[in-house]
């Protein structure tokens, strides 16, 4: 078997004593599209915040491309090659698209708001590079000719879209996307559904939490089921769905299709 690109090995966070997430194992393999479902609370976002590492984890080891990144604080992580789609993440606005865009990659230069300051030159050349890579972004999800418009003025199909190219412009190596299709109304998840396919079929390595069951098993590889902080099912989409303890997770009912 090839080497994942991310494992995660034994995972624990609670909050108050209560546990989000609990021994959680995950091994994500280069060039593959998870899913990860799961009721409400189940711990989903949380285990986005732990490999990303807005929190910290108290137990487990989480390895990304073979190297330890679970004490890394998230902008080290960032800079590895690990990008998140927040959850209900908003566009910035009176800012241009091209410019929502070029924020993503701030966070994975150097440079900063000191060489922005003192004007070096550095930080000109770090500008064009970023720019650059913006354009690329924006060009890969399809807004390139949106470049100049205000950000907020998208529909909120071509909003995702844009915080997808935010965190494309730090070319990452393993996209997170935390319920992407959330509110998006029917043709805009299909021209979602359709870039993540591009994105996928790029090469790209994404993992996606979903709560529309049918959105996520049409797209991903495997899916991960989780149900109150632990991981209770996880194969094939036909796999799961099939799979006694995901129907019962689900009110003890039909998976929702
Ligand atoms: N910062 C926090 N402080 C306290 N409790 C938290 C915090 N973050 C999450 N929790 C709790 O941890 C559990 C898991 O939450 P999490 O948001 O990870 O679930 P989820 O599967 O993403 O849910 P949803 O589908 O509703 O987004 C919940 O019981 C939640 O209340």
């Amino acid at each position: 078997m090839t080497e994942p690109l991310l494992r995660v090995a034994g995972v624990s966070r609670s909050f108050g004593g209560v546990y989000a997430v609990r021994d959680v194992h995950l091994d994500v393999a280069p060039g593959e599209l998870r899913g990860v479902i799961g009721p409400n609370g189940a711990g989903k976002s949380t285990l986005f915040g732990l490999i990303g590492g807005q929190l910290a984890s108290r137990t487990g080891t989480i390895t990304y491309a073979g190297q330890r990144i679970d004490r890394l604080p998230p902008h080290r992580r960032a800079t590895l090659g690990i990008a998140i789609v927040f959850q209900g993440a908003r566009v910035f606005g009176g800012m241009t698209v091209l410019e929502n865009v070029m924020v993503g990659a701030h966070a994975t230069t150097g440079g900063g708001f000191v060489g922005a300051a003192l004007r070096l030159p550095r930080h000109h050349r770090e500008e064009r590079e970023i720019r650059h890579r913006a354009r690329e972004a924006l060009d890969r999800v399809g807004l390139a000719g949106w470049a100049g418009r205000s950000a907020e003025s998208l529909p909120l199909g071509q909003q995702r879209a844009l915080q997808v190219a935010r965190a494309l412009c730090g070319r990452p190596r393993l996209l997170l996307l935390d319920e992407p299709a959330a509110g998006l109304r029917a043709a805009e998840r299909n021209a979602l559904a359709q870039l993540i396919e591009e994105l996928k079929a790029g090469g790209l390595t994404m993992i996606k939490i979903e709560h529309d069951v049918a959105f996520v098993t049409r797209l991903a590889d495997r899916v991960t089921v989780l149900d109150l902080g632990r991981v209770i099912a996880e194969g094939t989409p036909a796999e799961v769905r099939a799979d006694p303890a995901v129907v019962a997770a689900y009110l003890g009912g039909e998976v929702p299709t």
